[in-house]
């Protein structure tokens, strides 16, 4: 009988990764991951590596990878490491950088031509489409998680964050198999099995972009009908802030205040496992894209929480600066209705029923600046194309696939072929897109990170590690 495999605490000593790749540099680090560029043994071929290190992150990410594969726009997931009490391994076709640092190096380079930001903005619209076409809303749209390759494909990446709205059957059960077949043990929350899955576990065929039409309506409607409330207001000491930049007072709760700046970013824990019908977190997503149901404590969001990052995501290519680059989420909110205007119900129908609603409050904005003052010099299309998009209604904003058909994106100047992108030779450190700057001073958990690539080898008793 085949004895099982040691378990191991670290990616440098996995013998079952290690067998089949060669562990390079450390290329970035997450919340809850480290990337590593690697070399598939087999065929050299140039791969990441990303070692998770949270459960509900790592399901997440491989479930919405599974359904995604046929998709040119995501990120395409060779193969999965993954036993119990381990972290989870994916292995990612390897993306040199991302749209973060095509912006950074713009600013150096006297900005974007017009023809260029719509091939951008396609491969974005085109990813986004493929994604909720399968009910998959990302939850961490931004710059620095739209990945792109050398010949300049975009790909959208980190489905850490990510949850289906619906079985893949609801959508259309004839182009959307299940991707794999849970074992008993899996079957309580429907996982990506825990083990080894590979490229040919994919063959099976996914939801895939250009198949399955589905109308607006449906694709909204049947979202809506999964939509949860959640009443978990917790009452709170009434505080008054001013915020210097934007002149606005607000009344809120403090726990915004003193804000945990994990609650602007990241957790996993408030949803409990991956139930698809329950009430969703509002603690998702990055502050600066964050849309403004999410800042409002929503726990029956859809969708549309993607489409308000677009909006930011698109503002950004167009001026090269974040539209609302908030430094708490009562500045988030803020800044956002000195643009868009006080939030009623006459703009947002219901809105008065999010659960923070009644708790943050601001003084009436009597002239909102509008989205016009934040794209100076950008043509009434582009304006209106952001219009779309960042509006506070969720159900008024345009779906991926109505953008892709958006006038701007299909007259001259017309969308440059990929291969004319200029993309960076580098990936710079670009801070500007951490909210308060804080997760990219974060530790990383991997303490063989410091040392650089070690030497590790087998040994009768265990492993061997060499430090350089
Ligand atoms: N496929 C890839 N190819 C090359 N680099 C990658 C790849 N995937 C991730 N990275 C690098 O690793 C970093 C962290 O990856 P990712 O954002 O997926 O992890 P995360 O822990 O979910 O991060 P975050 O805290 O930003 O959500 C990325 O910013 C990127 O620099």
């Amino acid at each position: 009988m085949e004895q099982p495999l040691p378990k191991s605490w670290s990616i440098h000593t996995r013998p079952e990764i290690i067998a089949k790749y060669q562990i390079l540099e450390r290329v970035g680090s997450g919340a809850y991951s480290d990337v590593y560029k690697g070399r598939r043994l087999s065929d050299n071929l140039i791969v990441a590596l990303k070692e998770v290190h949270d459960y509900q992150s790592a399901f997440r990410e491989i479930e919405a990878l599974q359904i995604l594969q046929n998709s040119p726009n995501i990120v395409v997931l060779h193969e999965y490491f993954w036993r119990e009490d381990e972290d989870a391994v994916l292995v990612l076709e390897f993306l040199r950088t991302d749209l973060a640092a095509v912006i950074t190096a713009a600013k150096k380079d006297g900005g974007i031509g017009v023809g260029e930001i719509k091939r951008w903005m396609v491969q974005i619209l085109c990813g986004v489409d493929a994604c909720h076409r399968n009910m998959i809303v990302h939850r961490d749209l931004k710059p620095d998680n739209l990945l792109v390759g050398d010949d300049g494909v975009l790909k959208l990446a980190d489905f850490g964050q990510a949850r289906i709205l619906l079985e893949h059957g609801l959508v259309d059960v004839n182009i959307n198999p299940p991707p794999y077949e849970p074992d008993a043990a899996d079957q309580e929350f429907n996982a990506p099995q825990v083990g080894y899955g590979t490229e040919n576990a994919f063959q099976g065929g996914h939801g895939n972009e250009e198949q399955g039409g589905m109308s607006k309506e449906d694709y909204f409607r049947e979202s809506d009908e999964l939509e949860v409330k959640q009443s978990s207001d917790e009452t709170d000491k009434e505080t008054n802030i001013h915020d210097e930049n934007t002149s606005c007072f607000a009344t809120c709760t403090t726990s915004d205040i003193e804000d945990d700046p994990f609650k602007g970013s990241y957790s996993y824990e408030a949803e409990g496992g991956d139930n698809r019908h329950g009430a969703l977190t509002s603690w998702v997503g990055t502050r600066w894209f964050k849309a403004p149901e999410l800042l409002y404590g929503s726990s029956t969001y859809g969708l549309e929480i993607d489409l308000w990052s677009l909006g930011c995501i698109f503002t950004e290519l167009l001026t090269l600066q974040p539209l609302f680059p908030g430094i708490s989420d009562i500045d988030q909110l803020s800044r956002i209705i000195n643009v868009l205007g006080n939030l009623t119900e006459q703009v947002w129908p219901g809105c008065a029923e999010l659960s923070d609603y009644k708790t943050i409050s601001f003084n009436k904005v009597e002239k909102p600046i509008g989205l016009e003052s934040c794209l100076p010099n950008r043509s009434a299309d582009e304006i209106s194309l952001v219009q779309k998009l960042v509006c506070y209604d969720p159900a008024s904003r345009a779906t991926a696939m109505e953008m892709l058909h958006d006038k701007y994106l299909n007259e001259e100047p017309l969308p440059v072929p990929t291969s004319e992108l200029r993309v960076p030779l580098s990936k710079s450190f670009h801070d500007e897109h951490s909210p308060g700057g804080w997760y990219d001073d974060m530790e990383s958990d991997s303490d063989f990170d410091e040392f650089g690539p070690l030497n590790v080898t087998k040994t009768n008793n265990g492993f061997s590690i060499e430090f350089p």
